[in-house]
C-alpha cells in the first residue's frame, strides 16, 4: 500500500492522541497538531519512540492561516494528505442567563470556525491532489441533543453537524467524504474541567458527582475511553466507509438514540 497521511488537530492529549495512535497503528504517517507546544513535544517523542512515522505542528485551529499552514506542513513533510481530523475543541460550563460575548466568541472561534477552516484547508489540498480524501470532525452527543449548562458548547457541536452535511454535499464531486464522530462522555482533561466547573456552580455537588451523574445511565454500563472513539475514526478513515458521507455518528455506549 502507498503510505497514507493523516492530520489530527488537538492531538497532544485526550481523544485526539488516541485517534492519532490508532491511525498510526493502521499504517498512516501522522501529523500531530496542538496549541500546547510542551504537551505536543512530549507526545511526538512518545510516537517516535514507538516507531511511528510522525511530525508535529503547533497551531490554533481558530486561525484560518494556521490551518492552511498545517496542511502545507503535512504535504511538505510527507508529500500528500489523505485524512484530516478536526478534533480540537474546548468547552464552557455556564448557566444560559450568564452566557456572554466572550464565551460565545471563544467557543465558536475554536469549535465551529476551526472545524470549517480545517475542512477548507484539507479540501483545497484534496482537490489539488485529485484523488479524494476523508474529512472527519468532532461533534458530540451535545451536537444531537443540547444540555443544561453546556448551551454554547452544544450549539457549536450542532454547527459541526451542520457544516458536515453542507461540506459532504459540496465536496462529493471531488470524492471527498465528510463525516463526524459524536462521542458521549469520555474521561479526558475536558471532562475533568467540566466536572470541576459543575461542582463550582452547584454547591450540592462534590468532585466527581457531575461525571458520575452523566455516566450513570449509559446503556453499555461504562464511561467512554479514547479507543472507543478511535475505532470509529479508524473506520471513517478507511475505504470501508467509502459509501458514507454527511453523517455524524454517535459513539456513546448508548446515551442518545437517533
Ligand atoms: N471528552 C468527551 O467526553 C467528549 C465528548 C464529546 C465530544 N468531545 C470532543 O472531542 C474533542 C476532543 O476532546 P477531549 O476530551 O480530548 O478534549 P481535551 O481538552 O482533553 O483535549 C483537547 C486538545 O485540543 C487542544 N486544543 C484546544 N484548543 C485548541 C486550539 N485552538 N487549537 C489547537 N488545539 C487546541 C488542547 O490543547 C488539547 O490537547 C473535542 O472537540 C471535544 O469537544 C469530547
Ligand atoms: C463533553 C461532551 O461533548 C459531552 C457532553 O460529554
Amino acid at each position: 500500500m502507498t503510505e497514507k497521511v493523516a492530520v489530527i488537530t488537538g492531538s497532544a492529549g485526550g481523544l485526539g492522541k488516541g485517534i492519532a495512535e490508532r491511525l498510526a497503528n493502521d499504517g498512516f504517517d501522522i501529523v500531530l497538531h496542538d496549541i500546547n507546544q510542551d504537551l505536543l513535544n512530549e507526545t511526538e517523542k512518545e510516537f517516535t519512540d514507538n516507531g511511528f512515522k510522525v511530525t508535529s505542528f503547533v497551531g490554533d485551529v481558530s486561525k484560518r492561516e494556521d490551518q492552511f499552514a498545517l496542511v502545507k506542513h503535512a504535504v511538505d513533510t510527507f508529500g500528500r494528505l489523505d485524512v484530516f481530523v478536526n478534533n480540537a475543541g474546548v468547552e464552557a460550563v455556564t448557566p444560559l442567563m450568564d452566557i456572554d460575548e466572550k464565551e460565545l466568541s471563544k467557543l465558536f472561534s475554536i469549535n465551529a470556525f476551526g472545524m470549517l477552516f480545517g475542512t477548507q484547508a484539507a479540501a483545497a489540498q484534496f482537490i489539488k491532489q485529485g484523488g479524494g480524501g476523508k474529512i472527519i470532525s468532532a461533534s458530540s452527543i451535545a451536537g444531537h441533543e443540547s444540555y443544561p449548562m453546556l448551551g454554547t458548547y452544544s450549539a457549536t457541536k450542532h454547527v459541526v453537524r451542520s457544516f458536515t452535511q453542507t461540506a459532504s454535499k459540496e465536496l462529493a464531486k471531488y470524492k471527498i467524504n465528510v463525516n463526524a464522530y459524536a462521542p458521549g462522555v469520555a474521561k479526558t482533561k475536558m471532562w475533568d474541567r467540566i466536572d470541576a466547573e459543575m461542582v463550582k456552580q452547584d454547591p450540592s455537588l462534590k468532585p466527581g458527582d457531575a461525571f458520575a451523574q452523566y455516566t450513570a445511565d449509559i446503556s453499555l454500563g461504562r464511561y467512554e475511553v479514547p479507543t472507543d472513539v478511535a475505532n470509529l475514526v479508524s473506520f471513517l478513515a478507511s475505504p470501508d466507509s467509502d459509501y458514507i458521507t454527511g453523517q455524524t455518528i454517535l459513539v456513546d455506549g448508548g446515551m442518545v438514540y437517533r
